[in-house]
């Protein structure tokens, strides 16, 4: 159901965005085509999909990448031999910097709802997959970045990255959703503790509090989500699934039914002067301490 509404939404997002992106099935490996910001490929023999997440220079959600993570998540989700995906990146030391700031700063008022509504879709698509879902962190994960993770399954993470829900710290305030999400993660009091001072967490202080499932070097990050994701798929399907829709459903359905008040108050939100001034300068300083 989530998956169906965020389809119809997401169809009319691909023509208003213009772009056509088609999978192409090539033998055993499928690959997404038409840009080079998201490589989707799929094991036929084990039915893992990769989804590397190739946006320079920091992996930020923009309208137009969103609405690729979200054509390609459908596809798989319907791709009948595919079981699970995996999430990480191609950019060196960034897992996603979160949400573009440059679409909610001096926004225009119909890009920005349609942005938002993307947004909510691809956390639909995720969190509501019928596959086995596992993030392989492999860079810093603020806000956004760190939605989309927990929105996993597993998460893994390498050590010397930050993760968080850094909003306050931006003058802006996390979403329903996103703190549903976190405390489906980590329970109702860390999530208050991390969101309400906006922390960046350590890879380990993550995993202390189990933000993260498993911390390991880097250059196993790869081969231990397959690995993870191998025990998962051991699982009986039905089972499993089951299990995750009985737990994740109410999440769900809490946007689900409030989809049009969330856009509309996150577009309130984000127009106003003071939200605009906290970006403008967020972005500055995100510019200055390049120089420094
Ligand atoms: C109105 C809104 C109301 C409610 C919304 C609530 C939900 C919000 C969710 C979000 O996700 S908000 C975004 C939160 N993200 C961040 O705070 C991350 C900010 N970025 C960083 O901390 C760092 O950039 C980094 C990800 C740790 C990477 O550091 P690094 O040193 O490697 O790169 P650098 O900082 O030099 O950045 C390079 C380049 O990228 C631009 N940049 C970085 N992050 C973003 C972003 N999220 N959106 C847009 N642009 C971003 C940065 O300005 C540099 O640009 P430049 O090369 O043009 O100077």
């Amino acid at each position: 159901m989530a998956a169906r509404m965020a389809f119809s939404r997401l169809t009319r997002s691909l023509c208003e965005v213009g772009r056509s992106r088609s999978l192409l099935l090539q033998s055993a490996r499928w690959v997404t085509s038409a840009s080079k910001t998201l490589t989707v490929t799929m094991d036929d023999k084990t039915g893992i999909a990769e989804m590397s997440l190739n946006r320079p220079p920091v992996n930020s959600l923009s309208l137009e990448f969103m609405t690729e993570i979200n054509i390609a998540l459908e596809k798989l989700e319907h791709e009948k031999f595919c079981r699970g995906v995996i999430i990480t990146s191609a950019i060196p030391k960034i897992f996603s910097a979160g949400l573009d700031i440059l679409e909610m700063y001096q926004p225009k008022p119909e890009r920005l709802s349609e942005f938002w509504k993307t947004l909510q879709d691809m956390w639909l698509l995720l969190f509501g997959s019928r596959l086995t879902t596992i993030a392989a962190i492999n860079g810093h994960s603020p806000a956004g970045g760190a939605l989309v993770a927990m929105s996993c399954d597993y998460r893994i993470m390498a050590p010397g990255f930050n993760i968080g829900l850094n909003e306050t710290q931006l003058g802006i305030v996390p979403p329903f959703w996103f703190i549903d999400t976190m405390m489906h993660t980590i329970g109702s009091r860390q999530t208050e503790l991390c969101c309400q001072k906006g922390l960046m967490l350590s890879t380990e202080e993550a995993a202390r509090i189990g933000l993260v499932d498993k911390v390991v070097p880097l250059d196993q990050i790869a081969s231990e989500a397959k690995a993870e994701m191998q025990s998962w798929l051991k699982i009986p399907v039905a089972a499993k699934l089951i299990t995750k829709q009985t737990i994740r459903a109410p999440i769900l359905e809490k946007l689900q039914t409030r989809q049009e008040a969330d856009v509309q108050n996150f577009c309130n939100f984000a127009m106003k002067d003071s939200v605009q001034k906290s970006l403008g300068m967020y972005l500055e300083n995100l510019k200055k301490k390049q120089k420094e």
